[in-house]
């Protein structure tokens, strides 16, 4: 297939690449970082700060196949989030990671690659997509609704923080929320410290406050916070859950934590005829 997006109009540092068979995506070449982008799914795979580790986990058995979702990076879950409310055929988290996303606009200044992608449609929802890709990684996922009627829309910007080893890092910053364990179906609050990980972990935290990743494998920090959302979602499959997805090495568990910018339970959105919500994320790299 040729590329969706002509070189010609790309930026200097920005390559069009075919990731796979079918899979067209975008490669940054920045001073400061790497990054690529896939335009199935709209979904970042990697940034890599300089001398660094990379930021995202992208499993090296993760499937770029058409009607697959890909298992890194920052799927982007749309127009809901986990199963779909009332219809069990439907794919889980929506139909965005299965989409091809066209390029809508690519420009370069001092910050970095500023890109918009739009998505699909879904009913009378539409998706767009804005990343900038600099010192720190911005992506917004806007929805629009065109129709006549309220939607309700849930949402997540699923990352996959790369980290050294999951045993040895914490998360801050969402001490004494509230929080739905979807593992076990109960409610129930966070510890006051900090969050470490010793198993499966699935939960819907009632927070949207920023929060940091600390890593002592890797001695290093990614703050991460968010803008639209009251809903952060923690996932780690731990080794149990590794092994039953066919689409991560049985040791990949170890490498990642998800932290989700979420509109996901009590935080999915109402959105009136001819509004817009937008769901951001932040992510830094810093030292220890
Ligand atoms: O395997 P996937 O469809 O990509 O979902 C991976 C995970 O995504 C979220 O974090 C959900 O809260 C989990 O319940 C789910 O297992």
């Amino acid at each position: 297939m040729s590329h969706p997006v002509h070189p010609d109009l790309l930026p200097a540092g920005v390559r069009a690449i075919e990731l796979a068979p079918g899979v067209p995506g975008l490669a940054f070449t920045h001073p400061a970082f790497t990054a690529t982008l896939s335009l199935y799914g709209g979904q970042l795979l990697g940034y890599t700060p300089h001398g660094g580790q990379a930021l995202f986990y992208l499993s090296p058995t993760a499937l770029l196949q058409p009607d697959k979702a890909i298992r890194g990076g920052v799927p982007l879950c749309w127009p809901w989030f986990g199963k779909h409310g009332s219809d069990a055929s439907q794919p889980q988290h929506g139909v965005a990671r299965t989409a091809l996303w066209a390029v809508n606009a690519i420009a370069r200044s001092e910050l970095g690659f500023h890109v918009k992608l739009n998505g699909p449609r879904h009913g009378e929802l539409s998706s767009s997509l804005s990343l900038v890709l600099g010192e720190a990684v911005d992506i917004a996922l806007t929805t629009r609704n065109h129709g006549k009627t309220v939607a309700t829309v849930s949402a997540a910007l699923h990352s996959y923080i790369a980290v050294g080893d999951i045993r040895q890092a914490s998360l801050t910053g969402l001490e004494n929320a509230s929080s739905h364990d979807k593992l076990t179906d109960t409610h129930g609050t966070l510890p006051a410290s900090p969050w470490r990980f010793h198993g499966p972990t699935d939960a819907v935290v009632a927070s949207g406050a920023a929060c940091t990743l600390h890593d002592a494998a890797w001695q290093r920090t990614v703050a991460i916070s968010s803008s639209g959302s009251a809903s952060t979602v923690v996932w780690t499959p731990w080794a149990s859950g590794a092994v039953a997805l066919a689409d991560m090495p049985d040791d990949g568990w170890q490498h990642f934590l998800c932290v989700e910018a979420a509109n996901a339970g009590a935080d999915s959105r109402q959105i009136a005829p001819g509004d817009s919500h937008t769901l951001g994320q932040h992510l830094h790299v810093t030292g220890v």
